[in-house]
């Protein structure tokens, strides 16, 4: 559980951002605490990326003000004192992996030593192999390694298991949670709930640039305990408790509607629905999957207290 007492190491206040009239980031306020796992969820296009890229300063906002680590965004200063692994970032394929770690450690004032990157890193046994000669997993482990060379205080993380099979995904995962022991501050953003479940202290949603919701991973797992209801039936129905979503397909060679409810309390709906008498067939009720999850949490911003109590 996060303390309020912990040290801030990261603000950024009433930040907003745009690619042209494309309004990316709104009004964005964050904190980063010292030696916490911050995971920022949203849907595609969200301002995920954007946000990181503000933080570390190769963006300028358009409005408000980063402060990291004692410097304003964009300080040399910061660049020392973070580790990033970005989506799109790429290696030099005719360097082999140790190659690739000394050019990094030489940046750094202060370098992780080799032996600890390899190992957090889960590269021992390729330490001599070109990077071209990695496999898709084994390339972001790399990318990892590269961004924690410099013993970084905040360490940027975006979407770093993508990619990964479950073995790897899981090493990360213990590479992640070790070094936040030693007081690193991680700030993640990735599109697996059981990722950001098991690795975060604190979780904030973004959605279209706004910061929708912020709580444990305890909090928004119940927030998005949403299901998706399947059924068909020969009745027309247009309004059921518990959901927040409703859509209908007539087909006609059947004289059936087809249904797809998204409900944030699949019993109450289900319990509407039989005490409704209505003849359901087909009935299949399936977890919701994180982009409905979204959308429900955005239609619900108002009332999100009383899903919270349902726990
Ligand atoms: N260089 C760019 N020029 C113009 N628009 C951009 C640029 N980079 C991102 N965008 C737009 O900014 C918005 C937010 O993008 P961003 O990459 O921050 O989203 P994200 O939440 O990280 O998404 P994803 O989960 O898909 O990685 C999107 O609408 C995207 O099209």
């Amino acid at each position: 559980m996060m303390s309020e007492q912990m040290e801030t190491v990261g603000r950024v206040n009433k930040l907003s951002f745009g690619y042209k009239e494309n309004i990316v980031l709104n009004d964005v306020n964050l904190k980063i605490k010292q030696g916490e796992t911050l995971s920022i969820l949203g849907p595609n296009g969200a301002g995920k990326t954007t946000l990181i890229k503000a933080m570390l300063g190769q963006i300028k906002p358009k409005k408000g003000e980063i402060s990291l680590l004692g410097y304003q965004a964009g300080d040399i200063g910061i660049r020392r004192l973070t580790g990033v692994m970005l989506q799109v970032s790429g290696v030099p394929d005719m360097s082999t992996v140790s190659e690739h770690i000394k050019l990094f450690q030489s940046y750094y004032p202060n370098p992780m030593s080799y032996q600890k990157v390899l190992g957090y890193s889960g590269l021992q046994e390729k330490e001599h192999e070109y990077s071209k000669n990695l496999s898709g997993g084994q390339k972001q482990r790399l990318l990892f390694a590269l961004a924690i060379c410099g013993n970084p205080k905040v360490l940027f993380l975006d979407e770093p298991t993508v990619g990964m099979d479950i073995d790897s995904r899981k090493a990360l995962w213990e590479a992640i949670e070790q070094l936040k022991l030693t007081g690193t501050s991680i700030v993640l953003t990735t599109h697996y709930l059981e990722e950001a479940d098991r690795l975060s202290d604190r979780v904030v949603i973004l959605n279209r640039g706004n910061i929708i919701h912020e709580g444990t991973p305890k909090e928004i797992k119940t927030l998005i305990q949403v299901k998706c209801i399947k059924f068909t039936c020969n009745v027309e129905i247009t309004n059921v408790s518990r959901a927040v979503n409703l859509s209908s397909h007539y087909d006609s060679d059947l004289q059936q509607f087809q249904y797809t409810i998204e409900s944030s309390c699949a019993e109450e709906t289900l319990k509407e629905l039989f005490n409704r008498n209505v003849p359901l067939s087909d009935l299949t009720v399936t977890g919701a999957d994180l982009e409905q999850a979204f959308t429900m949490i955005n239609s619900l911003d108002d009332n999100s207290e009383t899903i919270l109590e349902v726990e």
